[in-house]
């Protein structure tokens, strides 16, 4: 396969003189997009990629997206849920099933992957071995004059921080600088648009950690639009602006990191997140509050409380007694929720209001329900706390813990996975 000419990812497929994007270098949008197909930036609409002519199975099923100029936006998603092919299908690489992919206003389902504009960077940079660094970063350089090629070359191995290393072979490069210049190379011809599926995830914990924030600095200096690709949630909402969740080729729901945590708005998107238990909220209502990890802690040290995320169910340990318990009814949550932060001090799984005080249920084990009552509130700082009492230790000492309520997400309905606890 010749570079630039095929699959193969690289930014040999971008086309445009340096300096000339496509991509404005303006504030990303933080909040959900109202653009249309008329807008700049990419605009995608009722996007469809089967595969399999007859018995054709839909990996990507009427997809709308939208992607700011300047902004970046990250998919997330489990393996299978049409990531990959949504970004390739962008790229040109899949034909589309249906619908429309435009670059500000205008169509491009038409023309071929070069003439684009967009960068591409794979998981493996795929490298030309037989180039050096600098020969490398210049390939979608061609067509500039030799001086301007060398100059733009050391620019952008400035910003990828590898300055110097520019005639180092590349099979003598360690698997984050050979990253680092892939996406140089993506980056050299300033695409308007850079697609970027899984560039990370060859790399260790660490410095995948590191090259993401590095990632996105780089990202925001230039300006640079992006479609990111990506199962590492840690990633996703460090590199960018608004993070989607897709699910079963459909995109569940699109937001800035902040706001798709406190607004998973369903618990499909709520567990790939990683939140669990769901309790019941509110009677009848079908409801539930999602719990985030580490909305439940131990008041005081010494004292543990463990919670299994996406069971459905808590595991409760006081001391090294743990016990298992199933959430209490949360009838008094969806109230809490809407006052400023409230801690909860000494909750557990469930917790209500009787006769205008706050009692607080902890489970200690099948059939083993405690019920604490809220003595008081005080005020500390910004938050209004319950200051829960410890109740009568029968027939174990019961668990004193927190519940804070801003690291829970309250769900309009659950959909799966069983009954959400009660
Ligand atoms: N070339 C192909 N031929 C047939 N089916 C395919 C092909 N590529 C992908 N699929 C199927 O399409 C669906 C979506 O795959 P895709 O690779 O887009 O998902 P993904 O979310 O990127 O997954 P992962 O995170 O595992 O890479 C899957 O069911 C997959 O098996």
């Amino acid at each position: 396969m010749s570079p630039g000419t095929s699959s193969n990812g690289t930014a040999g497929t971008t086309s445009g003189a340096p300096g000339t994007s496509g991509a404005a270098t303006g504030e990303a949008a933080g909040t959900a997009s109202t653009a249309g197909p008329g807008a700049r930036g990419l605009s995608v609409r009722g996007l469809a990629v089967t595969y399999g002519g007859r018995t054709a199975t839909g990996a990507v099923s009427g997809l709308d997206l939208d992607v700011a100029p300047g902004e970046v936006v990250a998919l997330l998603g489990p393996s299978g849920c049409g990531k990959s092919s949504l970004l390739r299908a962008v790229a040109g690489l899949e034909d589309l099933a249906a619908g429309e992919v435009r670059w500000d206003g205008e169509d491009v389902v038409g023309l071929p992957v070069h003439r684009r504009g967009f960068g591409l960077m794979f998981q493996d940079g795929q490298l030309f071995e037989h180039r050096d660094v600098a020969g490398n970063v210049a390939y979608g350089l061609r067509r500039l004059p030799r001086g301007q090629r060398a100059q733009r070359v050391e620019e952008m191995l400035a910003l990828v921080g590898l300055s110097g290393l520019g005639r180092r072979r590349v099979a003598t490069l360690s698997g984050g600088q050979a990253q680092r210049v892939a996406l140089a190379r993506s980056l050299a011809p300033s695409p308007r648009l850079l697609l970027l599926d899984e560039p990370l995830s060859s790399l260790d914990r660490a410095l995948r950690d590191q090259l993401a924030a590095d990632l996105r600095s780089i990202l925001r200096a230039q300006g640079t639009t992006a479609l990111y690709v990506t199962h590492d949630q840690d990633e996703a909402m460090t590199v960018a602006d608004r993070v989607g969740v897709m699910g079963s080729g459909r995109l569940l729901r699109l937001d800035t990191p902040e706001r798709l945590w406190a607004h998973p708005g369903s618990d499909e998107v709520a567990r790939f997140l990683g939140f669990g238990p769901f309790l019941a909220a509110g009677a009848g209502g079908g409801s539930c509050l999602a719990l985030a990890p580490g909305a439940l802690r131990a008041q005081e040290s010494g004292e543990t409380l463990r919670v299994s995320p996406g069971t459905g169910s808590g595991q409760v340990g006081a001391g090294e007694s743990a016990a298992t318990g199933k959430a209490g009814e949360q009838t008094g949550a969806p109230g809490l929720r809407t006052q400023p932060p409230v801690r909860l001090v000494g909750a557990t799984l469930g917790s209500r209001v009787r006769r205008g005080r706050w009692e607080v249920e902890v489970l200690l084990g099948p059939g083993q329900v405690v019920t604490l009552g809220a003595d008081r509130f005080v005020t500390t700082g910004r938050e209004r706390v319950a200051v829960v009492a410890r109740a009568a230790s029968q027939p174990g000492e019961p668990v004193i813990a927190l519940l804070d309520l801003t690291r829970t997400a309250l769900l309009p309905r659950y959909a799966g996975g069983g009954e959400p606890a009660s």
